[in-house]
């Protein structure tokens, strides 16, 4: 019975294959994002060609995946604004903006970014960036009812950015972001039509002179050393992404993310695995409680989220069938699970890591002497950005194999020796933004390559059966179908079909700008249709990107023999190194600590990083960074984002200004090159 009720759940049309929809964010409650349409497929999908594009007017990333219902597509862009389009047109129907205000932006890590919605019964559900649950209309994007999720507003840092998932017939779950900032992590589940919270689940343990909330926590309380005051940064375990849920075994899957603050030693200076972090967790979908956990990075002391996608399958291991859950997490190894039990089945490593050299037959990883960075600058190999980070990967359960947007992003690490809970120092990472790290960055450059892969798994053997190299990492997620095809963005603005099995590329075309999103396949009146959300963002995204242009986010729809034509795109009007903003040499020094402290995380180095979606301020307009104390202090682009810095002095914007325009000049100086036209507003070519 409860397989019947699966199959219908995929897609309530799917019987008829005339009109198949995509009504959950991963497709199906398994998170495979493979789906069983084939009228595209490798023969015929060089005929792929643009139906239709549609607007959605945003200058931030675009990281949802769309969902459609009913001829209806539902996407979310930057923030947190919800577009719902006539799927066979591209026509717009409403728009829905929770007016998320300008200066919550800096409450989140990683750029106001939100990853889809969920669907149910007439409803459409949304978490916005500042904190709220939607829900809506479906038909007309009236709000039905608003929720708040978060605990003691105002006293932290939370956001949403992941898309609510459905489970238990009637229940809306959410988890937020913001272990960077120091929250304690939490999942609640709401009743759909009323939106009355039916539970809430910590993933972390609370103030332990306080009556724990549960036997979990009663157990992972264990693994905190008290004297690290855990509770007052939070502890971190922020859900900020992956769910997924087995009706069949009643079991919700939830991904639980890094420590706060990030360094260990700081948060648990004995140590311990400091329970529920970076682990998966089973809970019972009716009453939140803890069923099992897996931890895949005991200790967490390196932003080593387990929040990447979670995908369930039925595998053939050993002779067995296997009911498993599968991840590839930011650590580098991909976890194939028992999903009934939690139980440890293997794991190896897709890409090169250095900070550990496999996991144990018991599930642990064997680490490095010197991972736990102590004293001096250390590159961690990955990199807090991961080797895999939230864009989507897929599971064919034809091939057999799972397809990884896998990926290096250099950053060495420091301990920061003077890091103090929500203190604002000087020379502290983003301590002015109220960020917890405990960690300095880039204190020695670091000696790895950036890149990007496209990576085909096979979980049951664990070893890579093909790749496809990208000029940059930070690509889009993946969909596969049983047209033999996968279908990936790519950070360099295109737009790939490649043979699912041979990994052989069959298709392109350029789509405006970089892609972060993972695209969708659905069919209406027997024709199948292949969906991408199009926008450059996220977290390197702010700070770096792959292509020339600064197209505005967009929604393309492509079918075979599609003639509509693809928009222009638009180019950056990113400038040369800024020249001739005079500044007092000995103010660079102290400059440098402000930056880190205030600027480092959104607008990157100057002249380092080539500037994403926030501009770096090395390539500032003079003007601009003349002027730099109308942004900064008085906040005239808060709508935008920019916060007004109360703790910044007008000095300490001067000593800014000679951070930059000091190291634009030091940089020009080292690459020979002449000064640049200061002012100047030429593209980059
Ligand atoms: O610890 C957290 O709460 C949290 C939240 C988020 C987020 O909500 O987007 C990210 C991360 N961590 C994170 O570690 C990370 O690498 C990341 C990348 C992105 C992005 O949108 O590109 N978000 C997040
Ligand atoms: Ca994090």
């Amino acid at each position: 019975e409860s397989a019947d009720k699966k199959a219908t759940d995929i897609s309530d049309e799917t019987a008829s294959i005339e009109s198949v929809d995509w009504t959950m964010h991963g497709l199906d409650e398994e998170e495979t994002r493979f789906s069983k349409l084939s009228q595209i497929d490798a023969s015929n999908v060089d005929r792929l060609g643009l139906a239709w594009s549609y607007d959605l007017e945003s200058t931030r990333s675009v990281q949802a995946t769309p969902i459609v219902k009913d001829g209806v597509m539902y996407v979310t862009s930057s923030w947190s604004i919800l577009h719902a389009v006539d799927a066979i047109t591209g026509k717009r129907l409403w728009v829905y903006d929770p007016e998320v205000p300008g200066d919550y932006a800096s409450k989140g890590c990683c750029g106001v970014v939100n990853r889809g919605v969920a669907y149910h019964d007439g409803k459409i559900f949304l978490g916005a960036f500042d904190g709220y649950l939607h829900a809506l209309d479906a038909k007309s994007g009236a709000l039905i009812w608003k929720q708040d999720t978060l605990e003691r507003r105002g006293e932290f840092s939370y956001t949403i950015t992941g898309a609510p998932r459905i489970v238990a017939g009637d229940k809306v779950i959410i988890g937020n972001g913001g272990a960077e900032f120091g929250v304690r992590g939490y999942v609640t589940a709401y009743n759909v039509d009323t939106g009355e919270q039916q539970w809430r689940w910590y993933t972390v343990p609370g103030d332990p002179s306080k009556p724990f909330e549960n036997e979990a926590m009663e157990m992972a309380a264990k693994t905190w050393d008290p004297s690290g005051k855990y509770w007052k940064v939070g502890g971190g375990g922020t859900v900020w992404d992956s769910m997924a849920y087995d009706s069949d075994l009643n079991l919700l899957y939830i991904g639980v993310g890094n420590g706060s603050p990030w360094n260990r030693d700081f948060r648990s200076p004995s140590g311990g695995d400091n329970l529920f972090l970076a682990s998966i967790v089973a809970l019972n979908p009716d009453t939140g409680e803890y069923v099992w956990h897996y931890q895949g990075t005991p200790g967490d002391t390196w932003d080593y989220t387990h929040t990447q996608q979670i995908t369930l399958a039925d595998l053939v291991i050993k002779g067995e069938l296997r009911k498993v859950a599968m991840q590839a997490p930011k650590n580098g190894f991909f976890y194939v699970i028992d999903r009934v039990t939690g139980a440890f089945i293997s794991a190896e490593n897709f890409v090169e890591v250095n900070w550990a050299t496999g996991i144990d037959q018991n599930g642990r990883p064997i680490e490095t002497p010197g991972a736990r960075v102590k004293s001096e600058s250390v590159e961690i190999v990955p990199s807090s950005f991961g080797a895999h980070n939230w864009h989507s990967m897929s599971f064919n359960s034809d091939t057999g194999l799972v397809y990884i947007p896998a990926q290096g992003i250099p950053l060495s690490v420091a301990p920061d020796l003077k890091w103090e809970h929500n203190t604002y120092k000087p020379g502290s990472t983003m301590s002015g933004t109220n960020w917890n790290l405990g960690y300095l960055f880039h204190v020695a450059f670091p000696e790895t390559e950036p890149f990007g892969t496209l990576i085909a798994w096979d979980p049951v053997n664990q070893k890579e059966v093909w790749r496809s190299e990208y000029i940059s990492p930070w690509n889009g997620g993946t969909l596969t179908t049983a047209g033999n095809l996968v279908f990936q963005g790519t950070a360099d603005g295109r737009f790939i079909a490649y043979n699912a099995t041979t990994g052989q590329p069959l298709w392109q075309t350029p789509v405006t700008s970089g892609v972060i999103a993972a695209p969708i396949t659905w069919s209406k009146n027997g024709r199948q249709y292949v969906t991408i959300a199009v926008g450059w963002g996220g977290i390197y995204g702010l700070l770096n990107k792959a292509t020339k242009y600064a197209t505005k986010g967009k929604l393309f729809t492509f079918e075979l023999d599609g003639q509509a034509i693809m928009p222009k795109a638009t180019l950056s009007t990113r400038t040369n190194l800024v020249a001739g903003v005079p500044y007092k040499p000995e103010h660079v020094a102290k400059g440098l600590e402000l930056y880190v402290a205030n600027c480092s995380f959104c607008h990157g180095t100057p002249g380092i990083d080539s500037g994403g979606v926030i501009p770096n301020l090395g390539y500032s307009p003079v003007g601009v960074l003349k002027n730099a104390r109308l942004w900064v202090k008085d906040g005239i682009a808060v709508d935008n984002g920019m916060p007004a810095f109360d703790n910044l002095s007008e000095e300490d914007v001067e000593k800014i200004i000679a951070f930059v325009q000091g190291t634009a000049d030091s940089i020009r100086q080292a690459l020979g090159t002449q000064p640049s036209k200061s002012g100047d507003n030429s593209p980059i070519e």
